[in-house]
């Protein structure tokens, strides 16, 4: 097994609080891994150090085999990103900002690539509309079309789907399953346990920045246990 993000007693402090406490774990080539946990649980913290956002106070990561702390423009160039409520500049447009991205990224066929995200996201009607004036959810498709724009290996996203309707959580839920089927790997961030249940491999469990259980959600269904169940019991437990 090829371990894609390797965390080994990483942890970060504010002050008094432990933000992130001491976590180890693997994530695997081809997972689509779930990182879940209650408000304040750590969960935006750990992606940010994952992709060299923040430094670690100590311990150690590793993604794609390059340490984001030292090498965080390469982890970076590497992997997608959707930060926790991000929105895209309010002074371009959507597609003015995908080709934005793209220049960056050093993307061919960039644009014909932009015109497959506005189709599949069925957001074409905004190509030139200024992102100030785009719904909270059309942002979303945005940040989603700039994160997996390059076709990335690795793509770390913080509750991708919250302002999505059930229409589209269902095409972005198909499109993160199929996507790790090429053998890329999916790291999400959410609370929303249906969603993970439906979509994740694998999973960790965070409560105030500690982590309390890793496994694979088939597990869980061969107990018959249903993750919502799982999770309120391990964190009431806790
Ligand atoms: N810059 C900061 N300064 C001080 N405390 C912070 C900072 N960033 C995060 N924290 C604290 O660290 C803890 C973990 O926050 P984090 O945003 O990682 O949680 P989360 O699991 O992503 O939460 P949510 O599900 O609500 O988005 C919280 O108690 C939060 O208040």
């Amino acid at each position: 097994m090829t371990p894609v993000i390797k965390t080994t007693e990483l942890t970060k402090t504010y002050g008094e609080l432990r933000a992130v406490d001491s976590i180890s774990l693997c994530v695997e080539k081809g997972s689509l891994f779930g990182l879940l946990g209650p408000n304040g649980s750590g969960k935006t913290t750990m992606i940010k150090m994952l992709t060299g956002q923040i430094k670690p106070a100590s311990g150690s990561c590793e993604v794609l085999g390059k340490d984001p702390v030292t090498d965080g423009i390469s982890v970076r160039a590497a992997v997608g990103i959707i930060p926790e409520q991000e929105t895209p500049p309010s002074f371009l447009t959507s597609s003015e900002y995908l080709a934005f991205v793209a220049k960056i990224r050093n993307i061919d066929g960039a644009e014909e690539k932009a015109d497959w995200w506005f189709d599949y996201l069925d957001f074409a009607d905004k190509k030139d509309v200024l992102c100030k004036d785009l719904s909270r959810g059309t942002r979303q498709k945005l940040m989603f079309a700039q994160a997996f724009l390059h076709e990335p290996k690795l793509a770390l996203i913080d509750e991708p789907l919250i302002n999505l309707d059930p229409v589209m959580q269902r095409t972005v839920k198909n499109f993160l399953k199929d996507y790790v089927k090429d053998g890329n790997t999916i790291f999400l961030s959410t609370h929303i346990l249906e969603i993970a249940e439906d979509i994740c491999s694998d999973f960790a469990i965070l409560h105030k920045g500690k982590l309390l259980y890793t496994g694979t959600v088939s597990a869980l269904k061969e107990k018959g246990t249903h993750l919502d169940d799982f999770f309120m019991e391990l964190v009431e437990r806790s």
